[in-house]
């Protein structure tokens, strides 16, 4: 193995994964830390955390453990796989996993950059840009677990570490990966680098040739696998058909249109918090439903954020959410159970429960669906999934992904 990643979530995993193959080299993702080797073949290994999250401690062993698991398989290379939106607490987690990473790793300096310009993702003068919008104006200042109301990624990880946050902008980024290079500081030091194009990340991939330990979104994967040799592909797919299922716990934005664009067109059923918390609704008689309606259903508890706002106080933010979570992790194993093979989940913390209910080890990825979504099948089945970052593709994404599912490439 030659580069080793360990994403903080599972739609995160996915979609570096992506970059990867995309990028030529072999991959797989991994559904925590396996314990038994990689396939010795393998080129890239993602190992898919929980760990956004978790408590600070609980992201750091874990990640640590995947940092050695991946280190045991011959990775020449760490990336620490955040969000793209760099989702995360005034505690962590991507300060304290940085630092315990660097450490092990040595690593006097650590590149990060979480811009995916493909999905809108900007990085400039240190600061996050969705699309026309900073981070805290984008939709983002209302996430349910981790809203993000400082778009001055210099300043949000700073709060989170201990090392100093340095800077490279996107004047030196233009000149190549020299410039970049030249621009490292000598102590130790978190650095946040501008990228606004694609072009950007090819010279910070360039740059990052040797680099023991990086830190991004997907993007900071893309100029990484030509440093090794590798020319850009596209990912082999076998068609899984059979009987599919959209179940959605995300409520950003792009979700939300999406949900509004399937109800039109497939059977819908909403859970509420309440429905969650109470137990009024239970894993098999939804799943009934689910199995009773025509075609591809939707589940969904994606709500507006007053909806969820009133929620979170009346039930408490994680009782809520675990909720939620346990409900379709528990669905989607009844669902299996009874023969559906295709999932469509949307959210990443949703799509963490639901491949764990799902029982999942290992993924193979196939093409993309939208930019950072490819559809993936779990090991040895004819499973497929679509795991959905909240934020990730159009209207029509979940009609999308089941067509990309049935069709060979
Ligand atoms: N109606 C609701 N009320 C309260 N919490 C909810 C509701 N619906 C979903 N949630 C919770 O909100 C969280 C949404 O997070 P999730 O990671 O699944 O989506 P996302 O943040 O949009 O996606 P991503 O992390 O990929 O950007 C989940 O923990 C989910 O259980
Ligand atoms: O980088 C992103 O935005 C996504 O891969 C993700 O991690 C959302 O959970």
């Amino acid at each position: 193995m030659k580069i080793g990643v360990i994403a903080d979530d599972f739609t995160g995993a996915s979609d570096i994964a992506l970059t990867l193959a995309e990028g030529g080299m072999s991959v797989a993702q991994f559904i925590g830390v396996p314990d038994r080797p990689a396939d010795a073949t393998l080129e890239a290994g993602v190992v898919a955390l929980k760990s956004r999250t978790a408590r600070v401690g609980q992201a750091v062993h874990d990640s640590l453990a995947a940092c050695d698991w991946l280190l045991a398989q011959g990775a020449e290379q760490i990336v620490f796989k955040v969000c793209s939106t760099f989702d995360s607490t005034a505690e962590g987690n991507i300060g304290p996993v940085l630092e315990a990473l660097a450490a092990k790793l040595g690593a006097q300096h650590v590149i990060t950059c979480p811009a995916f310009p493909e999905n809108g993702r900007s990085v400039y003068q240190g600061h996050l840009f969705v699309s026309d919008r900073l981070l805290n104006e984008s939709g983002m200042q209302n996430h349910p677990l981790t809203p993000m109301t400082d778009p001055d990624l210099r300043r949000v990880l700073g709060e989170q570490t201990s090392w100093p946050v340095s800077h490279i902008n996107a004047q030196t980024v233009t000149h190549g990966p020299d410039a970049v290079r030249a621009a490292l500081p000598d102590g130790p030091a978190m650095v946040i680098v501008d990228a606004i194009h694609d072009a950007d990340l090819l010279t910070i991939g360039q740059a990052a040739k040797g680099e023991v330990l990086l830190c991004g979104g997907s993007g900071i994967a893309i100029g990484l696998p030509a440093n090794f040799g590798a020319q850009a592909a596209t990912p082999h797919w076998e068609s899984v058909t059979g009987r599919a299922v959209v179940i959605s716990g995300s409520c950003s934005i792009a979700t939300r249109g999406q949900v509004d664009q399937y109800r039109k067109i497939a059977p819908s059923k909403e859970i509420s918090a309440e429905d969650a918390v109470s137990g009024a609704v239970t894993a098999s008689t939804l799943a009934d439903w689910v199995q009773a309606q025509p075609g591809s259903p939707l589940v969904f508890s994606s709500a507006d954020p007053k909806v969820v706002q009133e929620a979170q106080l009346r039930f408490g933010r994680d009782t809520a959410a675990r909720a939620i979570e346990t409900l379709f992790s528990d669905l989607a194993a009844c669902l299996v159970q009874r023969g559906f093979a295709r999932f469509v989940i949307a959210g990443g913390e949703t799509s963490g429960s639901v491949v764990s209910g799902l029982k999942a080890t290992e993924l193979t990825i196939g093409p993309r669906i939208a930019p950072g979504v490819p559809v993936v099948r779990i090991g040895g089945t004819d499973v497929g999934l679509a795991l959905k970052s909240g934020n990730f593709g159009d209207r029509d994404f979940f009609e999308t992904s089941l067509k990309v599912m049935e069709t060979s490439s």
